[in-house]
């Protein structure tokens, strides 16, 4: 039997509910099930519900209706939040949420999770200890070991960009920039690109500073950190090229001359992939042990609830969730 995919319903309050809601109403995710308060999906629109206790129950429910999991411990009257507004309550039904997807998934009743995009306020409001869903997931993916390593991919039709570091401040992020982590980063960049059918991917990897240190003159990261990293990933058998500077390698990537790009920190990655336009951007939590995909915009406050929220992006997530699954065999 074909599992299905589970899709989180993400902050309440956000455009994640109404994106959901799209989807199915648009027959775009067939073998989906959603994880979410059926009073906050009804408010953004979604027509008929089939409130079900578990993937088993899927048969059973008739055709046209969005079938849902209601996970536990949501706080009441989520449906009466306002929207567009950081709210704890908010945070903590998310996170319920993906906690929930999380037990169904590693129960082996599901194949994959699609997650609708959280408020990280909202999350840190409701004193959920991780900043975004990675870390979350990572720490869920532990079980009573050591965490895996995971990293964040963003990829469109044109470009796939993998990040050394994501949710910290740019300070922070600089001296996260470590021998061991971008060439844990290449490892696991290397290893992802199986699933799109790349054995042997042509990865270049960003440098930190101004035209990649231009030779130490601005910053020598490059000079002792990166490419010793890159020395390393080689040996390895990785084809692995830079540093090169970062305004420029993105343009190269995106004509044909390498596979992903390796940025040093969520900005410098992520802006280029987004410029290029949120409808078709996946994002894709590489190096955890089941496959988790998301839209790669966020909660859009600012138009959530007038029902004009793009669902390109989660539907584009689905797809890639799927194509995931069945590359893992
Ligand atoms: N997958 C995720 O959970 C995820 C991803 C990115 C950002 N976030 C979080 O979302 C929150 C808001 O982030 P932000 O304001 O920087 O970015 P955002 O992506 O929510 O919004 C940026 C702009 O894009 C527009 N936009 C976003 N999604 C759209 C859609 N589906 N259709 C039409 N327009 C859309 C918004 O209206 C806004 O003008 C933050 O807390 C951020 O951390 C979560
Ligand atoms: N950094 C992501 C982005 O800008 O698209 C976003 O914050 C989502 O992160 P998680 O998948 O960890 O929630």
């Amino acid at each position: 039997m074909k599992l299905p995919l589970l899709v989180t319903m993400g902050d309440p309050a956000g455009v994640g509910p109404e994106i959901v809601a799209a989807a199915f109403r648009r027959g775009q995710a067939e073998a989906c099930i959603a994880v979410a308060d059926p009073a906050v999906l009804r408010r953004a629109g979604a027509g008929m519900l089939a409130v079900i206790e578990g993937p088993a129950d899927l048969a059973a429910v008739p055709p046209g209706c969005l079938p849902v999991i209601v996970p536990p411990g949501l706080p009441p009257g989520l449906a009466e939040l306002p929207w567009g507004r950081v709210d704890a309550r908010a945070g903590a039904a998310a996170a319920a949420c993906i906690e929930h997807a999380v037990r169904v998934l590693r129960a082996g009743e599901a194949a994959a999770i699609v997650t609708a995009p959280i408020h990280k306020e909202a999350l840190a409001a409701a004193g959920v200890p991780f900043p975004g869903h990675t870390e979350m997931l990572q720490a869920l993916a532990a079980d009573a070991g050591e965490p895996p390593p995971v990293r964040m991919m963003l990829a469109n039709e044109e470009l796939r960009v993998v990040l050394v570091t994501i949710h910290v401040a740019l300070r922070e992020a600089i001296e996260l920039v470590s021998f061991e982590r971008v060439l844990a980063t290449l490892r696991i960049a290397h290893a992802a690109a199986a699933a799109w059918g790349q054995a042997r991917p042509r990865i270049a990897v960003a440098g930190l500073n101004p035209h990649a240190g231009e030779g130490g003159l601005f910053g020598r990261e490059e000079i002792e950190i990166i490419a010793p990293a890159i020395e390393a990933a080689r040996a390895e058998g990785l084809d692995v090229a830079g540093p090169f500077p970062p305004d420029t390698v993105f343009m190269r990537a995106r004509r044909g001359a390498f596979d992903i790009v390796v940025a040093m920190t969520h900005d410098h990655g992520l802006i280029p992939v987004k410029y290029l336009g949120v409808e078709q951007g996946v994002n894709v939590t590489l190096g955890l042990p089941f496959v988790r995909t998301s839209p790669d915009h966020g909660t859009a406050f600012d138009i959530a609830g007038q029902g004009v929220a793009d669902p390109s992006s989660l539907v584009a997530a689905i797809r890639w969730a799927r194509a995931a699954v069945a590359a893992r065999g």
